[in-house]
């Protein structure tokens, strides 16, 4: 079986058109929606993320902290941020540096605001079932199956990753699409017994091709989110994903490449995020 690759960076295009169309008509309400980025540090991954996000919005702005920042002055700036009835979307950009507290600031982001969903109360929610903001990475895997009509109640899904921004709330969305998860990680004991069975297989373990062909059922729906740098050899320099696309692609029905896999799905789920935050400001404002 050769597998047919899911072209993220063109479901992203059609995505965002319906994005700018709903920002338009905010925008004609008097509601310009507004993202606000606080990035810490000097991670160069980081950086070029918080670019990428800024040229997706009409209208957005980062707040751009040395490595060294006190916590103190980020959270100041994180309370003047939800009190700005013109930001509709906050986020912080992750992995902060090691003298911030990374739940604390999370909670600290009023949850009307929080488009990245990384707050408790938006994993509550999401746990739940109920409606709330939904982490941009996994929201764009859903928005993946949907669009390629993947069958998820009573599906066998492995989710290989348990981090907070992806493996969990990934586990989350496929259990209340009906599908049985299971989630794997560093600790699994036969990790193939599990990848074998799985007819959705999601890697997101930050390891370069990490699953080859030979841990795939047949005819499984492969997604992978890893993005890693490589840094050796010939390919140094080039980008790649948790998944070994030419072993993997013989094995599954369908696959994601890396880069333009789910990547440009995260930023295009961010937008509208903030798009649907700005609908509800400016319905409570009577607009
Ligand atoms: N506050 C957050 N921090 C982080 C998140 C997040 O969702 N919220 N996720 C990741 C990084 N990330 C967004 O922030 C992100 C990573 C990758 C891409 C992307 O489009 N990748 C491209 C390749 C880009 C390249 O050439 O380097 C692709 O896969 O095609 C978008 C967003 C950690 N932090």
């Amino acid at each position: 079986m050769t597998a047919r690759t899911i072209d993220g960076n063109a479901l992203a295009a059609r995505v965002r058109e319906d994005i700018a169309a709903r920002a338009e008509e905010l925008a004609a309400r008097g509601e310009q929606p507004c993202l606000a980025v606080i990035l810490v540090g000097s991670d160069p991954a980081s950086a070029v993320y918080v670019r990428n996000k800024v040229a997706a919005c009409e209208k957005a702005g980062v707040f751009d902290y040395p490595a060294d920042a006190d916590p103190q002055v980020v959270m100041d700036r994180l309370a003047e941020l939800n009190g700005d009835t013109s930001v509709h979307g906050i986020l912080v950009q992750l992995p902060l540096p090691p003298q911030f507290d990374e739940s604390e600031v999370l909670e600290a982001i009023s949850v009307e605001k929080d488009v990245d969903g990384f707050h408790a109360e938006s994993v509550g929610r999401l746990s739940q079932g109920q409606q709330g903001f939904i982490p941009c990475t996994p929201h764009g895997v859903m928005k993946m199956f949907e669009s390629e009509n993947v069958p998820l109640s009573g599906a066998e899904a492995v989710v290989i990753g348990r981090s907070n921004i992806v493996g969990k709330p990934m586990a989350m969305l496929l259990t209340n699409a009906g599908a049985t998860v299971t989630v794997c990680h560093s600790r699994t004991r036969d990790l193939t017994f599990h990848t074998k069975r799985a007819d959705i297989l999601v890697a997101a373990v930050g390891k370069p091709r990490f699953v080859t062909g030979d841990m795939i059922k047949p005819g499984a729906v492969v997604i992978d989110v890893g993005i890693n740098r490589l840094t050796e050899g010939e390919e140094a320099g080039k980008l790649c994903g948790d998944v070994d696309f030419a072993s993997a692609s013989e094995v599954a029905s369908l696959i994601t490449p890396v880069p333009g896999g789910v990547g440009p799905m995260t930023i295009t789920m961010l937008l509208e995020n903030t798009v649907i935050s700005a609908e509800r400001a400016a319905n409570r404002k009577g607009r």
